[in-house]
C-alpha cells in the first residue's frame, strides 16, 4: 500500500466526545456547544459511568469533571490512563480547582489540558479543537510509523541503524535471519563482530569522514562483504552504508544476500571450465593450466610430462554400437585419467573428439610412462566390448609420452608434437600401447629438427 504523501492533520468534524459531569446543567451544556461544533457526544454523570462508555466507543477526547462524588475525575483518568484500550485517549479536566497544586496533579496523572470553571464555552471550543488537532496528527504519526515498521520487519533485506563508532543501534528481523541471532542480540554488538576487521576499519574511516568534513557527501554504494554468522559461518553480502539523512552520526546499512548468486556465480565459472560430457576439463582449462605449470618448470628445473591418449578405432566403436554409447565409452575412460591425475599439479582434460590429454608436474620420463601404462591397462580392463576391432575385443587406447625440462628458449607447441608423434608411434605398432619420448632420444632430436625449421 502506498504511504500518503502528506498527513492530513484536520480535526474530523464527527470526533467523538465524552463529557463527564456530575452537574447535569454543566453537562446539558457542553453537549450542546461540542453538538454545535459538529461532533459526537457522549455523557457521564460518573466516574464509573465515564469508564464503562469509554471502553465501549473510544472517544476520540473526554472533557472530564475533577470534583464528582465517589471515584473523582483524578482516579477515572487514572484508571483511563491504565487500561490499554483507553490510555491513548486524550483527556481534558474542568474544575474549579485552579490553584497550581490541582492543575499539576491533573497533568501528572496524564491529562492534556486543564481548564477553569466557570467555564467560557468559547475557549473549551478551542482547547479541544486543538486537542483534537494534536491526537490526529499523532494518530496519522502513529499510523505511518506502524507502516513503516511493518515494512521494515517484512523486508527481505537486513536494515541496521549504525552509530559512528560501529555500534549497531537497531537491527531488523532479517539481520537477525542473516547472522543467525535475535535482532536484539545484533544491537549489543558492533560492525567489528559481525564483518572482517579490514572491512570493518574501512566504515569506520568513512564514518569518520563523514563527521568531521561536512562537505563529504560520498555516494551510497553496494560492496561485497563476508559476514560473520552466530556459528562462525560466512556468508557472501552486498552491504550498502548510506549517512541517515540529518544525522551525521548515524548511518543506515542494507544488507542484501547473494550467497545464491554466488553459488550460481561459482557453478557458471567451474562449467566454464569442464567438458560437458565427460565432466572432466576442457581444453581451455588445461591450456592454462598448461601455461601455468610450463612457466613453474623453467623456473624450478623440473621434469614435466604431456601424455596424449587417442581410443582405438573409435569411429568403427560408433558404428557399431552408435553415437550414445560411443558418449559412454568416452565418459568410462574419462573417469579412468581422472583417477590418475589426484595431485593439484596433475590434470586430466578432454581434448577434443576422442582425444585425452593429462598433464603431470614434477615427474621424470619413468614415472610418467608407468602412469600411462597404468592408464592403458585400466582402460582395457573397463572390459568394454569392441567386436569389430581388428587389435583386440575391448576399447583400448594408445598413448604417447613426452618429458621435457623446459627453458625460456622453448615452445609448449614442441612437448604437445613430441607426445601426439608417440601417440601416432603406439598406433602404428599396433595400438593398446604406451610410447614414451624423452629429450635423450632420436624421436625427441627429430621433433627439435622439425619445430626449429
Ligand atoms: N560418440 C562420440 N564419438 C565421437 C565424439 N567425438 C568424436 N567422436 C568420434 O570419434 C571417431 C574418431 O575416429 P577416427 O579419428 O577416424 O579414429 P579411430 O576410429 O578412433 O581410429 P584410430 O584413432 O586410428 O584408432 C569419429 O568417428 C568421431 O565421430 C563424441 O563426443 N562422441
Amino acid at each position: 500500500m502506498p504511504l500518503p504523501a502528506t498527513i492530513n492533520t484536520a480535526p474530523r468534524r464527527d470526533a467523538a466526545i465524552l463529557i463527564v459531569d456530575d452537574a447535569p446543567a454543566n453537562l446539558g451544556m457542553l453537549r450542546k456547544m461540542m453538538t454545535q461544533q459538529g461532533y459526537q457526544t457522549f455523557v457521564a454523570t460518573s466516574g464509573e459511568r465515564a469508564l464503562s462508555i469509554a471502553r465501549r466507543v473510544h472517544p476520540d477526547l473526554i472533557l472530564l469533571d475533577v470534583v464528582m462524588p465517589g471515584m473523582d475525575g483524578l482516579e477515572t483518568c487514572r484508571q483511563l490512563k491504565q487500561h490499554p484500550g483507553t490510555q491513548r485517549i486524550p483527556v481534558i479536566f474542568m474544575s474549579a480547582r485552579t490553584e497550581t497544586d490541582d492543575v499539576v496533579a491533573g497533568f501528572d496523572i496524564g491529562a492534556v489540558d486543564y481548564i477553569g470553571k466557570p467555564l467560557r464555552m468559547a475557549e473549551v471550543c478551542a482547547r479541544v479543537r486543538a486537542q483534537l488537532q494534536i491526537r490526529t496528527t499523532s494518530d496519522s504519526q502513529h499510523e505511518q510509523a506502524q507502516r513503516l515498521r511493518t515494512i521494515v520487519d517484512s523486508m527481505a533485506e537486513g536494515l541496521m541503524i549504525i552509530e559512528g563508532c560501529g555500534r549497531i543501534q537497531y537491527a531488523n528481523p532479517a539481520c537477525g535471519r542473516y547472522f543467525g541471532c535475535s535482532p536484539e542480540a545484533l544491537e549489543q554488538k558492533t560492525l567489528g563482530d559481525l564483518l572482517t576487521q579490514q572491512v570493518t576499519q574501512d566504515y569506520l574511516d568513512y564514518f569518520a569522514r563523514c563527521a568531521s568534513e561536512a562537505e563529504f557527501a560520498p555516494q551510497p554504494g553496494a560492496r561485497e562483504v563476508v559476514i560473520r554468522q552466530a556459528d562462525g559461518s560466512l556468508r557472501a553480502m552486498d552491504l550498502t552504508l548510506a549517512p541517515m539523512a540529518m544525522h551525521a552520526t548515524l548511518f543506515i546499512g542494507l544488507l542484501h544476500d547473494i550467497t545464491h548468486h554466488k553459488q550460481s556465480e561459482t557453478a557458471l565459472q567451474r562449467a566454464a571450465l569442464l567438458d560437458p560430457l565427460t565432466k572432466i576439463a576442457n581444453r581451455r582449462h588445461f591450456d592454462t593450466f598448461l601455461d601455468i605449470e610450463w612457466q613453474r618448470a623453467i623456473r624450478s628445473g623440473e621434469p614435466l610430462s604431456l601424455v596424449v591418449l587417442d581410443v582405438d578405432h573409435f569411429k568403427l566403436y560408433n558404428d557399431t554400437f552408435g553415437h550414445p554409447a560411443g558418449d559412454a565409452a568416452l565418459q568410462s575412460v574419462a573417469a579412468v585419467l581422472q583417477a590418475h591425475a589426484p595431485r593439484a599439479t596433475d590434470m586430466a582434460a578432454r581434448y577434443g573428439g576422442e582425444e585425452f590429454v593429462l598433464l603431470f608436474a614434477e615427474t621424470a620420463p619413468a614415472d610418467a610412462t608407468a602412469l600411462a601404462e597404468a592408464i592403458r591397462a585400466d582402460v582395457e580392463a573397463l572390459h568394454l566390448p569392441h567386436p569389430r576391432s581388428c587389435t583386440s575385443d575391448s576399447i583400448t587406447v594408445s598413448i604417447g609420452v613426452a618429458t621435457m625440462i623446459p627453458t625460456q628458449l622453448d615452445h609448449i607447441e614442441k612437448l604437445f608434437i613430441a607426445a601426439d608423434r608417440a601417440m601416432y608411434s603406439a598406433k602404428e605398432a599396433g595400438r593398446n600401447r604406451v610410447k614414451h619420448v624423452d629429450a635423450s632420444s632420436s624421436a625427441w632430436d627429430a621433433v627439435k629438427a622439425l619445430v626449429m625449421r
